[in-house]
């Protein structure tokens, strides 16, 4: 690491975007850029990206973001990257060009693999060693359904042509060279969300690739959140500065948030929700249909193990309201349409889109809008779309209260809809707890700034890290506890009729 530098900089790959953001030693904003990319959907229930679309967006953010700073490459001590989990690419270590679109997380057209994959067994095949259930919304089932349908790309899998990553693996490969010598890596915690990977051993699980027909071949090698990596080398921007960190976007969230000790959670509000919970260097199998998933880990300590609640449609809902329905021009307009209802009019809105993840694991169910009487109109579904987010959170805080034993007295909030005060706020009345959020509220690359600055000894310790955590903001419950019981209750009835409609 250059001795003069004073930034740390990071790339977040999103499911709607990618940014690229600076950050100073206190952890504060220097500068951020961001390009959204397009979403694909084929089909029904098919999501899709271009991987090359998002390779070209980095490029541009990070060479925007350090001309927008004013800084010189030798300015930024390390780079991190955080991303979008499970969305796999598929490609040819000769060319760099990737043999399909990327299969996003929320594609739910590996149901029938998935189901077969399950036998006799059942979804909880491989638990014990993944932590997770067998669902379309991991990468392994992904990886098979490329290599299934795909013409000559098995052939060209086992002939070793191929690569297989999620999205940290692709910027990687790309970032440190691509075709001219660029590494194939990935971190524990993506590694994790691929269902291929034995929790307890960090490595992959030849049983499991051999049962999902993958050859191990096209795996990235797997290395700690927070360790120097490589250098970047066709980042034109950014000439050797130091790959310092990989690490899923909930996962670095955790760290922008300094969840650091066992016991301490945090609920990211994206394009889905993903409430995590750190269980420390303990592994814990949910009962009540959370994951279990790898946390981060640091150079060589032992890894730390989180539990998560991951809910597939939140923010992507308003989206859906923007560009599906029309019915406002921009996300942000949705608060002040919700705002003109003085509540849902007994309007829900369940946004199975994806099937229903955590805590529900329903690939059987679609979305549905229930309660429609004539008095119903547009405020009344712009309300029942930001409660969905709530009530979903709610559910998630359930299973996680039941499994840990530990009721929740605040919820900590980040991500791109904490900006909305009505959700925020119902959020706080349908918990009763407090909500709080952070200044920074780009919790997520400022998480892989975390894991690079360490890596690279820009922060010494993670002292410093809760050191710079700040409060930014807070909600508290008015709602009267009946209210609370029978909202809830008439979204649990509602849940129920999104059921068996795939
Ligand atoms: N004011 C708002 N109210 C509600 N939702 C919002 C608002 N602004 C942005 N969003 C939603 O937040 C999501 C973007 O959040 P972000 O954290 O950037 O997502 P991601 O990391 O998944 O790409 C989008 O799905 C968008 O619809
Ligand atoms: O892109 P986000 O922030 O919605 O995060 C997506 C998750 O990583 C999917 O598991």
């Amino acid at each position: 690491m250059n001795p003069e530098a004073e930034y740390v900089a990071a790339i977040d790959q999103g499911t709607t975007s990618t940014r690229a953001m600076i950050f100073d030693r206190n952890g504060s904003v220097v500068y951020s850029e961001q390009l959204e990319h397009e979403q694909i959907f084929p089909r029904a229930g098919w999501v899709e990206h271009d991987p090359m679309e998002i390779w070209r967006n980095t490029r541009r953010i990070a060479a925007a973001a350090l001309a927008g700073a004013q800084l010189q490459p030798g300015e930024i001590a390390a780079c991190g990257i955080t991303n979008q989990r499970e969305t796999t690419v598929v490609w040819d270590r000769h060319t760099g060009q990737p043999v399909y679109n990327a299969i996003v997380w929320q594609d739910t057209r590996t149901d029938d693999l998935c189901r077969e994959l399950a036998g006799d067994v059942g979804v909880d095949r491989y638990r014990e060693r993944t932590g997770l259930p067998l669902s379309t919304y991991f990468a392994g089932p992904k990886i098979r359904w490329i290599l299934d349908n795909v013409a000559g790309v098995r052939e060209r899998a086992e002939a070793g042509d191929l690569l297989f990553g999620t999205m940290d693996s692709w910027l990687a490969w790309n970032m440190t060279g691509g075709v001219d010598g660029g590494l194939h890596i990935t971190d524990v915690t993506n590694a994790s969300r691929t269902m291929l990977m034995d929790l307890h051993t960090l490595q992959w699980d030849e049983e499991i690739c051999a049962d999902f027909q993958i050859p191990t071949s096209m795996l990235p090698t797997i290395h700690s959140s927070s360790a120097v990596l490589g250098s970047l080398r066709t980042v034109g921007s950014l000439p050797n500065v130091p790959l310092g960190g990989i690490l899923g976007d909930q996962q670095a969230a955790m760290f922008g948030q300094a969840c650091l000790e066992p016991g301490e959670a945090k609920n990211t509000y994206g394009t889905g929700n993903f409430l995590l919970l750190n269980t420390g260097t303990e592994a814990v199998l949910s009962k009540h249909g959370l994951l279990t998933t790898v946390c981060y880990r640091l150079g060589d300590e032992p890894a730390r193990y989180a539990l998560e609640g991951s809910i597939a449609v939140t923010g992507s809902l308003v989206q859906w309201l923007r560009d599906n329905l029309g019915i406002i021009s921009s996300a942000a307009q949705v608060e002040e349409l919700a705002r003109r209802a003085e509540d849902n009019g007994g309007v829900y809105f369940v946004p199975a889109f994806s099937g229903l993840f955590a805590p529900r694991w329903r690939p059987d169910a679609r979305g549905v809008i229930v309660g429609l009487t004539r008095f119903a109109d547009r405020t009344h579904i712009a309300r029942a779309v930001l409660e969905a987010s709530a009530y979903q959170t709610r559910e998630v805080i359930e299973a996680m209260e039941a499994d840990s034993g530990v009721p929740l007295n605040t919820l900590k909030v980040d991500g791109g809809m904490v900006v909305n005060d009505l959700l925020m706020q119902f959020q706080s009345d349908i918990l009763g707890v407090p909500v709080v959020r952070p200044v920074v509220n780009e919790t997520t690359a400022l998480g892989a700034a975390y894991a690079a600055g360490l890596a690279v000894g820009f922060w010494k310790s993670v002292d410093e890290i809760r050191d710079n955590w700040a409060h930014g903001g807070q909600w508290e419950p008015t709602m009267a506890d009946d209210e609370r019981s029978r909202l809830f209750a008439g979204w649990n009835r509602a849940v129920t009729h999104s059921f068996d409609l795939a």
